[in-house]
């Protein structure tokens, strides 16, 4: 059969009739291992300059055919892939464009991509439109074909760097080259591809080299390398990998080595003055830092469109029925567990907070305040421990503070960040940076602080440092905490009295906080006070259970026969229980048990049992203290007889979603019947059918429709659930716990 009949017929890369490979070491041997592995049935032709590489692969099945040279191939493939070290790429290159005829493409897989795009450029005066530069980021210290591994690189990156005029099809061929071997394959620009390599992988090879070779050479060195262990065992096997290659990388990356090494030449001696100076705060904020990391960024960055292949969203597959029944203790609060870490950095002395919520929200504050130089230790099972700064000991980061998706995070940061020496701008996940930031922008502005905000108000939001800040009058035009805390935040940083007036009570636990720190606030009626010019002290700080997220497991119980469900450790703050009061009007059956006070905030256990719902016109007093609880209240309207009415709730439109609009759309996917009116909805209470609906990215939508399941007649599918981590992140473990039937799966799973 001639190779064209074939490459008709065959399902992987059938656009490919043969592939060649030019060198044949672990990268070119490993890409044809992986299409083998991957059903490939084109030819594959290996080139090497060591026959005996060549009669590997031969053996081993990777190639039909091989030799030196490359001309012997050319005319019976479409695909060549140059997997020989970053110089020798030019010259094959010159070769190839005098030897091409049949319009083939060429890619390959050098480390460096300036200096090869300049070095074909120098040598054949472009760089021709069929090839695409390409890097798969999927080094080992292995080489030589012997070590091929067709798994090398399954989910592994494979960043390619086109030109403007490089061709389309060409380049995506090449993506779908690397797809069928498992890998994600994303595009940078060459001068991107290097600096992020020089930092990523340059940088920790060159400090491994020199550092091995430093103690090596030491007159103790058997010693050394007797008692290696951890540590230095790592440096030892990132120093083994291919001299030859790695020098050619940095005699090809030079520029951008040499400026990620002075950067790190800045980050040691930092390290070494602490070290001189037995400075073990200074210490601490370097390795906290560090040591949370990876950890930190792999989640917030899995968050980030740019890596959308990656990450595959969770949907949440919720089975129509279930039982609700048992303890449980949900996550810390929320709005509680920002403050703590806040007010903990600002403090004199060490703040130790317990229940702290290890969700996302939460942890990009306390993330923030590590790149502002503040030491934290943990957090571990709840606990964090703040090595407080003063309010004016805060660094400057060194770059954008990435809030994710926490409007919390903003809005409170807007006011301390607006008291600061130095500037620094704010910035967040898609949704966050289209939630309104005028609300706090116009009245710092008041104050004095400088602040550009991107289009309509929205983030990011850059804060100038050195402005003198005076405490102002306000009266809040929506009632909002985030607004309040923000300029009374503010106002620790400003000359004289800063007043907020707010149009109705919010969560009031920024001026409960601030006065367990020390720091007192007044309150007059419907105005809180604070005088700049105080400090705080570092304490104990005990955050409750979230009566936010508390709320899905009130709703489930009361709407499911039979249910009997404690809440242990909740905050009961008068601002914050909304919930309740509207549930019990509904003819929920919810009691506090064991009431007690910890660190200014009460707390209570709930028992829930199933109710009898009825429909009720929610009091417009109850809806800013339920603020964040209506997606699931709307579930238990759904379950109540007759009609509930909800109005005077613009607020729900300006969150994480629309939540008025996005509970509207699920409500009507599941039957219930619904009316929206611009501040609210009616909902008519019955039964409901299950069906798929779309969460928006938004934690609480997530939550209430799985919540709806429990007496839904069919199960539901939940979309775009990953950010239930944000403020919830052992949901559907805790749902299944006391009998819920909730699975989050990746999406496409
Ligand atoms: O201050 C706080 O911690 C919060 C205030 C509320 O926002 P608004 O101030 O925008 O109502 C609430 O929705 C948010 O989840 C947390
Ligand atoms: C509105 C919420 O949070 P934030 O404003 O902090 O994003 C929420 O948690 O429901």
């Amino acid at each position: 059969m001639s190779e064209q009949g074939i490459s008709k017929r065959q399902a992987v890369l059938p656009e490919e009739s043969g592939i060649l490979v030019i060198g044949l070491g672990l990268i070119g041997g490993s890409l044809l291992a992986a299409l083998r592995e991957a059903g490939y049935k084109g030819r594959c032709y290996g080139v090497d300059l060591n026959p005996n590489e060549v009669a590997l692969g031969r053996r081993m099945g990777l190639i039909d055919d091989g030799g030196a040279d490359p001309a012997a191939f050319l005319s019976r493939v479409s695909l060549i892939v140059l997997a020989i070290p970053v110089m020798a790429i030019a010259p094959v290159m010159a070769q190839l464009s005098r030897l091409r005829r049949h319009g083939q493409i060429v890619t390959d897989v050098g480390s460096t991509k300036s200096a090869i795009r300049d070095q074909i450029r120098a040598g054949i005066g472009q760089v021709p439109s069929w090839l695409v530069l390409g890097h798969p980021i999927a080094g080992a210290e292995k080489s030589g074909v012997e070590a091929a591994n067709p798994m090398l690189y399954q989910h592994h990156r494979v960043i390619l760097t086109p030109e403007a005029d490089t061709d389309p099809g060409a380049l995506r061929r090449i993506e779908h080259l690397w797809r069928v071997c498992g890998a994600h394959v994303e595009q940078l620009t060459v001068e991107r591809h290097d600096e992020v390599l020089a930092r990523t992988s340059h940088l920790p090879h060159l400090l491994a080299f020199s550092l091995v070779d430093t103690l090596a050479r030491q007159d103790d060195r058997l010693d050394i390398f007797r008692y290696a262990a951890g540590g230095f065992r790592d440096f030892t096997r990132i120093a083994g990998s291919d001299p030859v290659m790695w020098r050619d990388i940095y005699l090809a990356n030079r520029e951008a080595v040499l400026e990620a090494l002075a950067e790190f030449e800045t980050g040691v001696s930092e390290l070494r003055t602490a070290v001189a100076g037995s400075d073990g705060d200074a210490m601490l904020g370097i390795f906290s830092r560090a040591s949370h990391a990876r950890h930190y960024f792999d989640r917030l960055l899995s968050q980030k469109s740019y890596q959308a292949m990656e990450t595959r969203n969770v949907v949440y597959r919720a089975g129509a029925g279930g039982q609700v029944r048992g303890n449980i203790r949900v996550p810390g609060d929320k709005s509680m567990s920002h403050r703590s870490i806040m007010l903990g950095a600002l403090a004199e002395g060490v703040t130790t907070v317990e229940g702290f919520l290890e969700g996302e929200d939460s942890l990009a504050t306390l993330q923030a305040f590590r790149e502002m130089g503040v030491a934290i230790e943990g957090p571990q099972a709840g606990r964090v421990v703040i090595h407080g700064v003063g309010l004016h000991g805060l660094k400057q980061p060194k770059g954008a503070l990435y809030l994710g998706n926490s409007g919390t995070s903003m809005r409170l940061f807007a006011g301390l960040m607006a008291g600061q020496t130095f500037d620094v701008t704010l910035t967040g996940d898609e949704s966050l940076n289209r939630r309104p930031m005028g609300r706090v922008a116009d009245p710092l502005r008041l104050m004095g602080a400088v602040i550009d905000t991107g289009e309509g108000g929205r983030p990011p939001l850059t804060i100038r440092g050195e402005q003198r800040l005076a405490g102002i009058d306000y009266d809040l035009p929506m009632a909002s905490a985030q607004v309040k805390s923000c300029l009374l935040l503010a106002g620790m940083y400003a000359t004289g009295d800063t007043r907020v007036r707010e149009p109705a009570p919010t969560r009031d636990h920024t001026e409960r906080m601030l006065t367990a720190f020390g720091y007192p606030v007044a309150r007059h009626n419907d105005v809180a006070h604070i005088a700049g010019g105080g400090s705080l002290r570092g304490g104990f700080i005990d955050v409750p259970a979230d009566i936010s997220s508390a709320a899905f497991f009130l709703v489930a119980a009361s709407i499911t026969p039979g249910a009997d469900l404690t809440l242990e450790h909740v905050g009961i703050n008068p601002t914050r229980v909304g919930v309740i009061n509207i549930l019990r009007e509904m003819g929920a059956s919810i009691e506090l048990l064991n009431e007690r006070e910890v660190s200014g905030e009460p707390v209570a256990d709930l028992r829930v049992r199933h109710a009898e719902l009825h429909g009720i016109d929610i009091p417009v007093d109850q809806v800013p203290l339920a603020i964040d609880e209506f997606p699931v209240l709307f579930i238990a309207a759904a379950n109540a007889r007759g009609t509930t009415r909800l109005r005077d709730a613009m607020e729900l439109r300006v969150k994480e979603s629309d939540r008025i609009k996005a509970m509207a759309d699920g409500l009507d996917v599941l039957g219930v019947v619904n009316t929206v009116v611009e501040d609210g909805i009616d909902i008519v209470g019955g039964r409901y059918q299950g069906g798929e609906v779309e969460s928006l990215g938004d934690h609480r939508i997530a939550m209430a429709f799985a919540v709806a399941a429990l007496r839904a007649e069919g199960d539901i599918t939940i979309r775009d659930c990953a950010n239930v981590a944000t403020s919830f992140p052992n949901f559907p473990a805790l749902a299944h716990e006391v009998g819920m039937q909730v699975e989050a799966v990746a999406e496409g799973a």
